[in-house]
């Protein structure tokens, strides 16, 4: 195992910011840590990069143990923080030499596992960082994350307010960056991420409430979930909000997804009280659960 977690407890003054949480991540595996804002997640993963110390249980990354063997675990693992936290008068070039100096190597003795990222980001290697845009400032916390050659990779929330394009092309760095044999652990709030990992842990008010493949972690959705949509939007939210069987609803694009908390609903029966509203145009197909429905069904 590259890391494992076992019962991390961890509180500020009265909040409880993690909850016994356990569960391992295997070498060279992506994984991913979804939740909203608040779940725990920075908090987990300064535990894990020997910045915070647990209140209760214990972890190890690379097999040290994040409390006895920090020293060892800083020097052999990546974090790239939320928050922007290269030096902002600092160039990129001269970010990416501090970084490299203080893990005693050169950027051109790790150059080939930068390159990708740092060619992008190359011809502005003399301007300033804090004048980079989102996407270049995120490039190079990756390629300062990097230059020292780690064996696990922590990246908290690395595509927040990054443009979808830019999100893309991250993704795709960091698919090819775990074929070179690193471990990844990282957070997000958006779903459509949670698709590219090898395995997600969803995390909410800092418990885990499930652990699976992406594909898998749908079958956790436990009743039938219907696709519906009808010429009113907003009404059409408002009646399935008040009608006695609703079981869980919610927005979707230009649909709303409903799930009904009869075991055997009978859709035209929905239609009819949906149609004694007013609404038309209706219509009711049954659907396949996404990971973003599983997360909502089992955070409720
Ligand atoms: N230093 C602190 N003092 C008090 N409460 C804190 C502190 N740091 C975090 N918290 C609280 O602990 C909980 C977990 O926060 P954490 O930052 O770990 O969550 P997160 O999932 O990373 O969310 P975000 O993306 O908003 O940072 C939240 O309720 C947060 O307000």
């Amino acid at each position: 195992m590259s890391i494992t977690i076992n019962h991390i407890s961890k509180s500020y003054k009265n909040v409880e910011a993690l909850k016994d949480i356990s569960f391992d991540v295997k070498a060279g595996e992506l994984f991913g840590l979804i939740g909203p804002d608040g779940a725990g997640k920075t908090t987990l993963f300064r535990i894990l990069t020997t910045l915070l110390i647990a209140d209760t249980g214990n972890a190890t990354v690379s097999n040290f143990d994040v409390v006895k063997d920090y020293k060892k675990i800083r020097n052999s693992v990546g974090y790239m923080p939320g928050k922007f936290s290269l030096y902002q008068d600092l160039t990129v070039e001269e970010n990416l030499n501090f970084f490299a100096t203080i893990f005693g190597t050169t950027i051109q003795e790790n150059y080939h596992l930068i390159k990708d990222i740092y060619i992008q980001i190359e011809p502005f290697k003399n301007r300033r960082a804090g004048k980079l845009s989102g996407g270049m400032k995120q490039k190079l916390a990756l390629c300062c994350a990097l230059i020292h050659k780690p064996e696990v990779l922590f990246l908290d929330e690395p595509t927040t307010g990054v443009d979808p394009v830019s999100r893309k092309e991250f993704w795709d760095m960091l698919k090819r960056l775990q074929q070179t044999g690193i471990t990844i652990l990282v957070s997000t709030p958006y779903m459509d991420e949670a698709a590219l990992c090898d395995r997600i842990a969803f995390i909410q008010n800092g418990a885990i409430l499930e652990i699976d493949t992406p594909k898998a972690i749908v079958n956790h959705f436990s009743k039938t979930l219907y696709n519906i949509s009808a010429d009113n939007m907003y009404q059409l939210m408002e009646s399935l909000r008040f009608y006695k069987h609703t079981f869980s609803v919610y927005p979707f694009g230009e649909y709303v997804h409903y799930s009904d908390n009869r075991m055997n609903m009978n859709p035209d029966e929905l239609n009819d009280y949906l149609q004694s509203k007013g609404l038309k145009e209706i219509t009711i197909e049954v659907m396949r659960p996404t990971i973003e429905d599983t997360f909502m069904a089992l955070a409720k």
